[in-house]
């Protein structure tokens, strides 16, 4: 996997691929400039008369509904078929689905009117979506960690007809049938808002130069958790504010020297017990 993980991010490197992102007034600019430092192309366009244009022309198409409105549920809808025609990767963040009813339901018909080809939130939100209940206020989730996650993200991918990533202190990415658990990370993260909007949208980066969602999504997930290490190390201990900072010069210096390593374990998912076994 180490071999994989360094040739993915050298293809992106090399690619530089564009990733539209429709996305909240929140993360915005953290979300172009985290993409422009892992050496991706970053662009934020809302308009419906231009959405269905950038998005065929992108690597991949990142959804977030964090402040959704009316017109930009239909921009997301606009956008995700033109990228489904032309072959364009769709990346879904439900942000704070389960909070409102009105965000369930809207990243429940985007799913249903556009092939999304992977969905990345908290183990809250992909809970609502796969119409389990659990705790969520706000946009950020309780604990998600562990075995729960696994089985959530397998039933999830089953019934949404997806790759289902769920994130936490250990992060889970699932078709349903195969996949990988990844550790890394540091807690710091869920101290700065965004971390998961920008995972997402590196995710998208990493889906626009390597076909397979799976192997695309273990790979964003691996070199994430690393950028988060690195910058916990870096910020030493000043806090949120430093380490946001240090986040985007840690993308920034992924390559060859610090390739992760151990942190990509397959997941055996039994066909009886259905995300039971690991
Ligand atoms: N306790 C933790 N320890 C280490 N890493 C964590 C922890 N919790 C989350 N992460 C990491 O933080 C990143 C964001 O995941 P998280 O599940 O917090 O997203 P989110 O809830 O959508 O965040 P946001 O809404 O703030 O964007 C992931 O890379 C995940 O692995
Ligand atoms: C805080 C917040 N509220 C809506 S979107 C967002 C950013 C984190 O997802
Ligand atoms: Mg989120």
């Amino acid at each position: 996997m180490e071999k994989e993980l360094g040739e993915r991010l050298g293809k992106l490197r090399k690619e530089r691929p564009l990733v539209h992102n429709i996305t909240n007034t929140v993360v915005t600019n953290f979300t172009a400039n985290g993409l422009l430092a892992l050496g991706a192309s970053p662009v934020m366009a809302y308009a419906r008369e231009e959405v269905a244009d950038m998005a065929k022309v992108a690597g991949a198409l990142v959804l977030n509904i964090g402040t959704l409105t009316a017109e930009l549920v239909e921009a997301c809808i606009i956008a995700g078929k033109a990228a489904n025609e032309a072959g364009v990767p769709v990346l879904l963040d439900p942000v704070g689905a389960g909070a409102t009813p009105y965000r369930t339901e809207s990243s429940l018909r985007i799913l249903r009117e556009v092939k999304v080809a992977i969905v990345r939130g908290n183990a809250a939100e992909i809970a609502h979506l796969a119409g389990e209940v659990r705790e969520i206020k706000g946009v950020d989730a309780g604990d998600g960690s562990g075995e729960a996650s696994v089985e959530l993200a397998v039933r999830a991918a089953d019934k949404l007809g997806t790759v289902v990533a769920v994130t936490g202190r250990e992060d889970v990415i699932t078709d349903g049938k195969k996949g990988f658990i990844v550790t890394g990370g540091d807690e710091l993260l869920t101290r700065v808002t965004g971390s998961g909007c920008l995972l997402t949208s590196v995710m998208g980066a990493f889906a626009a130069v390597e076909k397979d969602p799976l192997q695309a999504g273990a790979a964003a997930l691996a070199w994430y958790g690393a950028a988060g290490e690195i910058a916990a190390s870096a910020a030493g201990g000043r806090g949120p504010g430093s380490f946001q900072v240090a986040l985007l010069d840690a993308l920034a210096g992924l390559g060859e020297a610090n390739v992760p390593k151990g942190v990509v374990r397959t997941l055996h998912i039994s066909p009886v017990t259905g995300g039971g076994a690991r």
